[in-house]
């Protein structure tokens, strides 16, 4: 290491004790620039410095910082200068932000500052590369140089011009000289070529218009020729600010009007004009950029190339492995969050699987275009507004990079993807300050995202159309889009958590709007439609806790018989993809499943009797939780509606000797009526209540989070319960009370193994089901209904039409935990059902069929597929013949129809 040699500097060479030790320790974990943030510095030091020709006051150094537990330092520039009182009060004010430390220099008090807020130093600096000037420094040279375009400022030497440093909120500093340069100094070094340098050169010289000219640049050119870009010179450029603030401005704006003037908001749609002719200037220029970049130059660091293979699992590997780091990030640092975020973040956490191994899949699709340099850090802070126009600037790429992995050639829709996730940063931004109008304002926003975010890609496909290599359809769904999503957004979350933990919340909700996107046939992202902020704020996507679960939102997956177990009524793989695929309901209640041999009454519905049941679920909870889904299991006795095909030749089972009044057997061919059932017996019932109990213990073990009872649709239970099937005369029949006795006595058994918080019951209050009839169904679901509530039941699904005669209205006050109405629901009744207070969330059971991404779908307002109910209970033509051979896997080829495929999903703009 060097020694100072100046006279005028020894003084202070007591204070380098001091000033490594613990001055800049403190500086700089207070600059924005310091890439160290949240690592304990070890020890900073002086790693080379010179003391500047002429003028001895000024150092220009640069010092290396080491960190606790890591091996490699990281570089800075900081030059240094010292100012005495008699540089006079006004100097000392201007220079208070920049001030390191007080210095005693023999007799002379004086403040030692950075010399970037020197205006002689950075004038000088202006004049040594307007002189193309060298200047020895260690084993090599500082560097000055200037391009053409300098010759276009040539009064910024002849002239002192006034120098300004502009806000210190940035990864760089930047200074204004006067209304002519720009002058950009790095302060983390990093050696090799500055594609920023680079990017500028070969811009300037292309003649894009769309950026400020590259002027000048000072380099440190070491003793093996290796460079260090240290300054950068630009033209400068008047605007009116950059794109981030002046969308913010506008927004804010915005959002006030809505509070002031609210026949605005119906007029969503027309307010934007404005901004969105902006947004398509920015998504043109944008176009350009890429173009101009896309030339064949002959410059190999800029000619275009086409992806391969090998570029598309490079870079996969690469979000991927970044992908696992932020997520192992965010685990760490999950209790030092806000409380708010718990929940998105356990969410993620859970899920994280599922979100890697979706990458796979986009390994094998070419996306038929080319790779070429790029922006790399884009986003509205990168844009400034200059008139009608827009001037791209801060060419470096994303400062947390190598340089050379900034250089690499990609793909230009990671630029895309930066803008539009800029968009999402903007909207959330802009709704921070008006906390008490959130829910009303944020449909709002996505209005104004979803138009901007149109309108910019609109620019951009207009700019890039006729371009073989960049022309992509951006409105066509493209896999790529999803995984550079993924990467920016960890990218983000990363950036949050070492800078603004109070801004976490933006990447962690993007992160969460991805996870319904995996279960399509390939992860697919449309930018034009994808999930935005208004879904976030409907009531349907607010999570609420019912007993001991927690759902994330309250789109509930109805249970729904599909014939697809095996014929040992075993789950199988088919199911676990079906119930996978559904995980992003706030909750999953499985198909009904019977407790034991005597309770079945339909070909190929499973069981959880058997050893092979239990194995056969757990794959299927397994999966569902991996995506972060909860998922409780239906227990079901179908009591009299069965059939001896069933139950091995023996007598179907009811509380009373009597049949279904003339009712076929479901799914039966040729048509056959229920027989009439064996009345159970006293102890007999005691069986059956032994066996839902086993049931329940089944179930926890085959990782389910719960189970619900299955007491409607005229199954056992039900038959118990209503009158016109139960005319017994014991303590199982006659009044509601002696009624309800058996499905009390199940709800009793499950609930001792689960407790009652994961324990959930199924009513039919209609009574119309499958021959079922009550003489008071108002008093006798009243009295079920409370004697659930007072037993704390986690929740009830009340599967009851809304119409004017339904019985649910007046259950719901009866019933403390959660309340999930079904049946014939659309997004919007469903909306309507919970704001009023009538249910807590709403089971969907046809909608959830073909439509797999039915959340997202409410999400997006895409329409969701209409049902097919000829697929819903299986085409299969040996439906029946239980001699059939099955192959190994536990399901036919033909059962995936109308099951696990529909075709393409819809995606609309
Ligand atoms: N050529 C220019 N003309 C005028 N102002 C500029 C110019 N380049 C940058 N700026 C201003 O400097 C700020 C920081 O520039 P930028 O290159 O983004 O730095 P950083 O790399 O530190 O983020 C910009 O937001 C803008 O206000
Ligand atoms: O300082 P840089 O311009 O190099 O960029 C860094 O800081 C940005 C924040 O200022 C960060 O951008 C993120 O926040 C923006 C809003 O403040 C938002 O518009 C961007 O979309 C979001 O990525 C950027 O990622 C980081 O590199």
């Amino acid at each position: 290491m060097n020694t100072p040699s100046n006279p005028n500097l020894e003084g202070w060479s007591a204070s380098y004790q001091p000033l490594l030790g613990e001055i800049l320790p403190t500086f700089l974990p207070a600059q924005r620039w310091f890439a160290g943030k949240g690592a304990p510095i070890e020890k900073v030091e002086f790693e080379q410095y010179v003391s500047w020709p002429e003028h001895s006051e000024w150092l220009l150094a640069r010092i290396g910082v080491w960190f606790t537990g890591r091996s490699e330092a990281q570089h800075y520039a900081l030059p240094l200068a010292l100012a005495w009182p008699e540089d006079g009060e006004e100097k000392w004010r201007s220079l208070r932000r920049s001030a390191l430390t007080k210095v005693q220099i023999q007799a002379r008090t004086g403040w030692l500052y950075d010399a970037f807020a020197e205006e002689r130093f950075c004038q000088l600096l202006v004049k040594l590369m307007a002189q193309n000037a060298q200047i020895p420094l260690g084993a090599g040279w500082l560097r000055f140089s200037a391009t053409p375009a300098f010759a276009g400022c040539p009064s910024a030497i002849s002239e002192a011009l006034p120098v300004k440093q502009l806000a210190a909120d940035s990864s760089n500093t930047s200074i204004a000289i006067g209304d002519r340069l720009l002058m950009k100094a790095y302060r983390r070094l990093q050696s090799g070529m500055s594609p920023e340098l680079e990017m500028g050169r070969f811009l300037t010289e292309a003649g894009f218009r769309n950026i400020a000219p590259l002027a000048g640049a000072l380099e440190y050119e070491d003793g093996n020729g290796e460079r260090t870009a240290l300054v950068l010179l630009h033209g400068f450029v008047a605007n009116q600010g950059d794109a981030w603030r002046y969308t913010q401005d506008y927004l804010k704006r915005f959002l006030d009007n809505c509070l002031q003037q609210p026949e605005m908001v119906r007029k969503a749609d027309e307010i934007h004009g404005l901004y969105r002719i902006f947004a398509t200037t920015l998504g043109r220029r944008t176009g350009e950029l890429h173009r101009t970049l896309a030339q064949i130059s002959g410059d190999p660091a800029f000619n275009p190339e086409p992806i391969t293979a090998a570029d598309l699992t490079r870079w996969l590997n690469r979000i991927r492995d970044e992908a696992i780091a932020t997520f192992e990030r965010l685990a760490q640092q999950r209790e030092s969050l806000p409380e708010s975020a718990w929940p998105r973040v356990d969410r993620l956490l859970a899920a994280r699987g599922a979100l890697l191994a979706s990458l796979k899949q986009t390994a094998t699709l070419n996306p038929g275009t080319v790779k070429i340099r790029y922006h790399g850090d884009y986003h509205l802070g990168q844009v400034l507004v200059a008139k009608e126009d827009v001037i791209i600037i801060d060419l470096e790429g994303e400062p947390s990079r190598t340089l050379e992995e900034r250089r690499d050639k990609q793909s230009p829709l990671r630029d895309v993807v930066g803008m539009v996730r800029s968009f999402n940063y903007a909207a959330h931004a802009a709704l921070r300050p008006f906390t008490a109008d959130r829910q009303a304002l944020a449909p709002r926003l996505d209005d104004w995202e979803r138009q901007t975010r149109a309108a910019f890609l609109n620019g951009y496909a207009e700019a890039t159309r006729d371009n073989v290599g960049l022309g992509i359809d951006l409105a066509q769904a493209n896999p790529l889009l999803q995984a550079f999503t993924l990467e920016k957004v960890c990218y983000e979350l990363r950036y949050e958590l070492d800078n603004r933990p109070d801004w976490v919340e933006i990447p962690l909700s993007g992160l969460c709007e991805l996870l319904p996107l995996l279960d399509q046939p390939f992860p697919r992202i449309n930018l034009l439609s994808s999930p935005s902020m208004e879904s976030a704020m409907s009531i349907l996507f607010e999570p609420v806790q019912f007993g001991e679960l927690r759902l994330q939102n309250r789109v509930v997956l109805a249970p729904l018989t599909r014939c697809r177990a095996d014929y040992q009524r075993v789950p199988n793989a088919l199911m676990a993809a079906y119930y996978a695929q559904r995980a992003w309901m706030g909750l999953l209640i499985t198909e009904a499943t019977s407790v034991e041999p005597m309770g079945v009454g339909y070909p190929r519905t499973p069981g959880i009797w058997s050893e092979a049941q239990v194995a056969g679920w757990r794959k299927i909870t397994d999966a569902v939780h991996e995506r972060g889904g909860i998922i409780v299991l239906q227990l079901w006795h179908v009591g009299r509606l069965s059939d001896p095909l069933y139950l091995n030749g023996a007598t179907p089972v009811g509380p009373s000797a009597i049949a279904p009044h003339e009712l076929s057997i479901a799914l039966l061919r040729p048509k056959k009526t229920y027989g009439v059932p064996h009345a159970l017996t006293v102890p007999e019932i005691a069986q059956v209540v032994a066996a839902f109990r086993q049931g329940a213990q089944n179930a926890k073990r085959a990782g389910f989070d719960g189970v619900e009872i299955h007491g409607g649709n005229g199954y056992l239970l039900d038959q118990f319960l209503q009158s016109n099937a139960n005319l017994r005369t014991d303590a199982y029949g006659g009044s509601p009370d002696n009624r309800a006795r058996f499905p009390l006595e199940v709800v009793d058994a499950v609930v001792e193994v689960w407790g009652a918080g994961r324990v959930g019951y199924h009513l039919a209050p209609r009574c119309d089901f499958l021959g079922m009839g009550d003489a008071n169904p108002l008093e006798t679901f009243s009295y079920l209904v409370s004697a659930l509530s007072q037993r704390h039941l986690a929740f009830i699904v009340a599967r009851e039409r809304a119409a004017p005669d339904s019985i649910s209205p007046k259950l719901r006050p009866l019933f403390t935990g959660g309340f999930i109405a079904n049946e014939g629901y659309t997004q919007q009744t469903a909306e309507q059902a919970i704001a009023s207070g009538l249910a807590d969330a709403v089971a969907f059971g046809m909608l959830s069929i073909p439509n797999p991404d039915l959340v997202e779908k409410f999400k997006t307002g895409i329409t969701p597929n209409a049902p097919q109910p000829e697929t819903f209970y299986n085409k299969h033509p040996y439906l029946f013949d239980l001699a059939e051979p099955m192959p190994a896997e536990g399901f036919y080829e033909s059962d995936r129809e109308g099951y696990l495929s529909f075709g393409p999903l819809k995606v609309s703009a």
